[in-house]
């Protein structure tokens, strides 16, 4: 009898741990969908693969999207391009870091970028990329990879391999400003692929002038005046062209070079002063460029009083909103207004030249 009892709590027993098994697999499942689908916070995922698989899972969840993109944004360090590439470059394969955090993205593939922003210094180039990343199709190298101007020789498989992975429908972007006057980089880019998309930040030729002249006086505080450098003569007021803060500016002349590999339709030319005073309407003239849904607009931005710019938006459920780093948007040093006028009669012709070759007028005169 004590035997049959027995038998019977076993049977109890049994059936009873079934149900609490088969519960356990549902939740288990469930939780493991959830994961997948880039609802579990608390796992320690990488972070881009939450970007992808959203965005590979819902790809018309545009709005959503760019919130939460937007707090990885945020999360990304504060990167000068002059002052960190080399040490990001030194980072292992495989590992984006944020926050000096290390996570391992093994999702997709590394492919060669479809679109570059290839210049010019000082044009708000940094602005744009940080813009662009907002993008939950856009994936980036933090860092300039300088491959068509200084690291050529280490080989296009090295190059690729700088890259982050994308998934199908993901834009592969990098920017280096310093390509747009580099001799040789137009042909090194079209041998790696001819229908790469060209992207051109440009600026009064002037202030960008003065902006080149600060980051450098910022590094070596004991550099001559700006006056100084900018003339060659400074009782005929011959212009300097070999100072390469003033040679950058002529912008038609480095077009010329680009335009003997790419034609006109393949570049985009992006206002610098307006990516400034209206970043939504610059940026819903990039994204149509690259053939992206206009997901980063107006809702993105605030003008920040204390930085004097655009900054990006604090991301739904996050805690702070984000501007570029100290090197960008620094004050310039007053430079004579009869010693601008003088730049700015040399640079005239050519700002016209650069109107007509690319049909755009951007007011600098
Ligand atoms: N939103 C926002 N925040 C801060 N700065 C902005 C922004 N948009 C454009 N800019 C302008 O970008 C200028 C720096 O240009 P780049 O990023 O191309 O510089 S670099 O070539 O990568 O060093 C930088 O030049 P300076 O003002 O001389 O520092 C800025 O004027």
């Amino acid at each position: 009898m004590g035997c049959w009892t027995t038998s019977c709590d076993f049977g109890h027993l049994k059936a009873h741990s079934k149900v609490s098994v088969f519960f356990t697999m549902i939740l288990i499942f469930t939780y493991l969908f959830y994961c997948l689908t880039g609802y579990c916070d608390s796992m320690p995922s990488p972070l881009y693969v939450h970007q992808s698989f959203r965005s590979k899972l819902f790809p018309k969840e545009g709005k959503k999207l760019a919130h939460w993109n937007g707090s990885i944004v945020r999360e990304l360090p504060e990167l000068d391009a002059t002052d960190v590439e080399d040490e990001k470059r030194q980072r292992g394969l495989g590992y984006e870091t944020y926050n000096n955090i290390s996570v391992s993205n093994n999702f997709g593939t590394k492919e060669f970028p479809q679109a570059i922003i290839i210049g010019v210094k000082k044009g708000g180039t940094r602005a744009l990329l940080e813009f662009l990343r907002v993008h939950p199709d856009v994936r980036a190298v933090g860092a300039e990879p300088h491959f068509f101007d200084r690291f050529y020789e280490k080989g296009l498989q090295w190059y690729r391999n700088q890259m982050p992975r994308t998934l199908d429908g993901q834009i592969t972007m990098e920017k280096t400003p310093s390509y747009f006057i580099t001799r040789e980089a137009p042909s090194r880019v079209f041998s790696m692929s001819r229908g790469t998309k060209l992207i051109v930040v440009v600026r009064d030729p002037v202030t960008r002038a003065v902006s080149d002249y600060t980051q450098t006086l910022s590094k070596n505080p004991s550099l001559p005046s700006f006056q100084n450098l900018v003339f060659k003569n400074s009782t005929t007021g011959l212009i300097d062209t070999s100072w390469s803060a003033v040679r950058i500016g002529i912008y038609a002349k480095h077009l010329e070079n680009w335009l003997r590999y790419f034609p006109l339709a393949q570049f985009l030319f992006v206002n610098g002063e307006k990516l400034v005073t209206d970043p939504a309407g610059e940026m819903g003239r990039v994204q149509d460029f690259l053939g992206l849904k206009r997901v980063v607009t107006n809702k993105h931005f605030y003008f920040n009083q204390t930085k004097g710019f655009p900054c990006l938006k604090k991301p739904e459920g996050s805690s702070r909103p984000r501007c570029l780093g100290k090197s960008k948007g620094r004050p310039h040093p007053r430079i004579p207004a009869e010693v601008l006028h003088r730049l700015r009669d040399f640079y005239r012709p050519f700002n016209m030249k650069f109107y007509q070759m690319t049909g755009q007028d951007f007011g600098w005169d």
